[in-house]
């Protein structure tokens, strides 16, 4: 199949690795020089410290993707709307891999009759512009938004390291991660913390649950019990991991606070329900991104 990528960032970088190894892919990049390093040097791509160097085609995202079969969207949420007049013709499937829940309204804006929607859990980071690292290996969760399941890509694909895993119901998928990052990623900006220190510390560990509550409510998650339980065990797993919103403060980069917590407050205000906790969080945040940024 013939696969565009759009963005050349980790994620999109991580892809075509592993798509190019049974799929044409062009990676389409938002400069000139990228797509260049990526078409002379090759993509970089490292694991468990050995680096492996892969021909790759790349291009800087024009008007359109002409003659790919499927579009994978990989730029940041707060990123769609750059993207938005390559792709909002596209007839072809389109696949978004944005965390959070705040590309949904944008996906409505599209035309094309297949749009595909995944949560990533694997690791990678980008160490320059052809380099990346898979630096945790999980699965990539897909889900139908709009069109026909039997269209959904890679449902049948079977890549060692990379699995897919699919999902009937987007909504509750992209739930799922959203209550991960909106009680991780800003408890742990806010407090300059890695991800264990959310249990290990007593005091965090009441923030949370307190915090909690108030998301559990707005987002009316079926067992919050169970629900918080999986934060906890999230923590646990990544324990030494620094939150990717900490790690964009830390770099002076805008966060996703948008994408995670401003829809969460989207719907409190919509539905009349108590906010007082989140908006103090995406407060802070907006403020650190000021001064941090
Ligand atoms: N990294 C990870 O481990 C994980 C990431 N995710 C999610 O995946 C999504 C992508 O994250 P990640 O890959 O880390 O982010 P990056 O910032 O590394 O990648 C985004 C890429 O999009 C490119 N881009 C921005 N605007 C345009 C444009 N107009 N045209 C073409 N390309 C453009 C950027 O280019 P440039 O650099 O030139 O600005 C950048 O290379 C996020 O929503 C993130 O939360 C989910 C799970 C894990
Ligand atoms: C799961 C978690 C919280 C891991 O750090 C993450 O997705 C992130 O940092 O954005």
């Amino acid at each position: 199949m013939k696969i565009a990528i759009i963005g050349g960032g980790a994620i999109g970088l991580l892809f075509a690795n592993y798509l190019s190894q049974s799929h044409s892919v062009t990676v389409y990049t938002r400069t000139e020089e990228q797509a260049a390093r990526l078409n002379h040097d090759g993509l970089n791509f490292m694991r468990n410290g050995e680096v492996q160097t892969k021909t790759i085609t790349a291009k800087k995202l024009a008007n359109n993707v002409e003659g790919a079969q499927l579009v994978i969207v990989t730029v940041k949420q707060y990123q769609l709307s750059d993207v938005y007049s390559s792709i909002q013709y596209c007839k072809q499937p389109l696949l978004f891999l944005q965390n959070g829940y705040g590309h949904i309204e944008f996906l409505k804006k599209l035309a094309s009759p297949s749009l595909f929607v995944g949560v990533v859990e694997h690791g990678a980071l980008k160490h320059d512009s052809h380099t990346v690292e898979h630096t945790g290996v999980g699965k990539t969760k897909l889900a139908v938004f709009r069109g026909n399941e039997s269209e959904l890509p890679f449902r049948h694909e079977s890549i060692e390291l990379f699995p897919f895993e699919v999902y009937e119901d987007y909504h509750s998928m992209l739930l799922e991660k959203l209550i991960v990052n909106a009680v991780i990623n800003p408890l742990t900006a806010i407090l300059g913390v890695p991800n264990g220190e959310l249990v290990t510390n007593a005091a965090y560990a009441k923030l949370m649950d307190t915090y909690f509550q108030e998301l559990a409510s707005i987002l009316h998650i079926d067992n919050p019990g169970q629900a918080l339980e999986y934060v906890k065990a999230v923590c646990r797993g990544t324990s030494e991991n620094r939150s990717s919103m900490l790690k964009d403060l830390e770099h002076g980069r805008q966060t996703e606070i948008e994408a995670i917590l401003g829809y969460v407050l989207s719907q409190a205000k919509q539905n009349g329900q108590e906010h007082r906790l989140i908006d103090f969080l995406y407060t802070m945040i907006k403020g650190k991104e000021q001064k941090e940024g």
